[in-house]
C-alpha cells in the first residue's frame, strides 16, 4: 500500500466502495502475473452496481482486496470513506459478503443453520427471522437445507449476510451455477435488498444478466477499468443502434443500403444488419424502409437493437487492442453524485 499521498478518494463517504491506482500481482512460476493493473472502482452508496468483466479479469481478487482477504501491492482503497484494511475493524459490520460459497449442514433446517450462523457471528437470533424473509425464505425457513434448490441456497447465504444488518453487500459471482429461474431469484433479491437502501456489489462475467438489474457498472477488463458510470450512460457510449431487417434478398438490400451511404453488415440468414456510418448522426428507420422500398426491396420485418454491455465490452477491448482507445487515455464520464438513480420495480 503506498501511505505517502493521501488515497483521493479517503473524503469521499457518499461513495461506499472507493479504490485508488490498486494493483495487485501474484507470484507464479512463469513470473509475476498482474492481476489487477490501476483500477479505479466507484461505487456509489444505494443501488445495484455491477462489477463486469471476463474470467480472470481481476474482480474476486479486487474483492479479496477489499475484504482484507488478500494484501495489494500498491493503491488504496476505502469503505465508506475509511482507508482500508487500516479501517476494515471499524466499518466490517457495515458489510456483508460472500466470496466463496458459505457451508451450511444439509440435514439442519434453513432456520436452525441460520440460528447456529447468527451465534457464531455475534448477531442476534431475532435478526433470523427478519433475513429469512427478506431474501423471501420466510414460509421456507423451516425446510431442510438439503430440500433448497440452488437458488434458495443462494438465498439463504445472502440471508447469513444480512444478519448484522449491513449498508453494503459484496457478492462475489453470486448467480454462477444456477438455471435462469435461480438467476432470476437472485436479481430479485438484490434489486430488493437495493430498493430497501442497501448497497449492493455484484460481481459477474455474464454482463448481460446483470445490465437487467444493475443501476451502475464497473467494467475491468485484464485488470484495468474500461468503462464506468450508469447503465445507459455507458450503453449510449457502446456505438450506435442499429435496425435489423428482413428482406427477400439480403445481398441486393446491402448493395442499395450502402449506395444510400448507409452502413449494412450480414445479420441473422435472411436479415441485414444496419447501422448508421460513424459521425453520421443517429440511424433514422424511415430511411432504411424508403430507399429499399425505392429500389422495389420491400420489408417483411424491420427489429430495433440495442447496444447490449457485451457488445459494448466488446467494443472497448478492441479499441484497446487498437491502442485507440486505451481505458486511461480517455477517461469515462464521472458517475452521477452520489447515490446511483433508481429504478422501480422487481426483475429486470
Ligand atoms: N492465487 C493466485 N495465484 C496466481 N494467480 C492468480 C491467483 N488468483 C488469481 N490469479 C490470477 O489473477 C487473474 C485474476 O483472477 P481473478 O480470480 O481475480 O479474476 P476474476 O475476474 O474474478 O475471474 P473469475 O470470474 O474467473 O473468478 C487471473 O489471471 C488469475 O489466473
Amino acid at each position: 500500500m503506498t501511505t505517502s499521498a493521501p488515497p483521493r478518494h479517503a473524503r469521499e463517504p457518499e461513495l461506499a466502495v472507493a479504490t485508488t491506482a490498486l494493483r495487485k500481482t501474484y507470484r507464479t512460476r512463469k513470473g509475476r502475473r498482474v492481476a489487477v493493473e490501476g483500477l479505479d472502482l466507484r461505487v456509489p452508496r444505494g443501488g445495484v452496481h455491477g462489477f463486469l468483466g471476463p474470467n480472470g479479469s481481476g474482480k474476486t481478487t479486487t474483492i479479496r482486496m477489499l475484504l482484507g482477504l488478500i494484501t495489494p501491492d500498491s493503491g488504496s482503497m476505502t469503505l465508506f470513506g475509511e482507508p482500508v484494511p487500516a479501517r476494515l475493524p471499524a466499518v466490517v459490520d457495515r458489510v456483508g459478503a460472500i466470496v466463496e460459497q458459505p457451508k451450511f449442514f444439509p440435514a439442519f433446517t434453513a432456520r436452525r443453520n441460520l440460528e447456529l450462523l447468527a451465534g457464531a457471528i455475534g448477531a442476534p437470533s431475532a435478526r433470523v427471522g427478519q433475513v429469512l424473509e427478506e431474501v423471501g425464505l420466510g414460509e421456507r425457513g423451516r425446510d431442510r437445507f438439503r430440500s433448497y434448490s440452488l437458488g434458495m441456497k443462494q438465498r439463504l447465504a445472502i440471508a447469513g449476510t444480512l444478519l448484522k444488518d449491513p449498508e453494503l453487500l459484496i457478492f462475489d459471482e453470486p448467480t454462477n451455477g444456477l438455471d435462469p429461474a435461480g438467476i432470476h431469484e437472485i436479481r430479485q433479491t438484490m434489486r430488493g435488498l437495493a430498493d430497501a437502501g442497501r448497497t449492493v456489489l455484484v460481481s459477474s462475467h455474464i454482463l448481460n444478466e446483470v445490465q437487467q438489474v444493475a443501476d451502475t457498472v464497473t467494467i475491468i477488463g485484464r485488470g484495468r477499468l474500461l468503462a464506468e458510470g450508469d447503465v445507459e450512460s455507458i450503453l449510449a457510449r457502446g456505438g450506435a443502434e442499429a435496425v435489423r431487417v428482413r428482406v427477400p434478398d439480403p445481398a441486393a438490400a446491402a448493395e442499395v443500403l450502402v449506395a444510400a451511404g448507409l452502413a449494412p453488415q450480414p445479420g441473422p440468414p435472411g436479415t441485414v444488419l444496419v447501422r448508421a456510418r460513424p459521425g453520421a448522426g443517429p440511424l433514422d428507420g424511415s430511411v432504411v424502409t424508403r430507399v429499399l422500398a425505392e429500389r422495389g426491396i420491400y420489408l417483411a420485418e424491420l427489429v430495433w437493437q440495442r447496444p447490449d454491455l457485451e457488445e459494448v465490452f466488446l467494443d472497448l477491448t478492441a479499441a484497446e487492442h487498437l491502442g485507440a482507445g486505451a481505458p486511461h487515455a480517455a477517461p469515462p464520464p464521472p458517475l452521477p453524485p452520489a447515490a446511483a438513480p433508481r429504478r422501480s420495480g422487481g426483475d429486470r
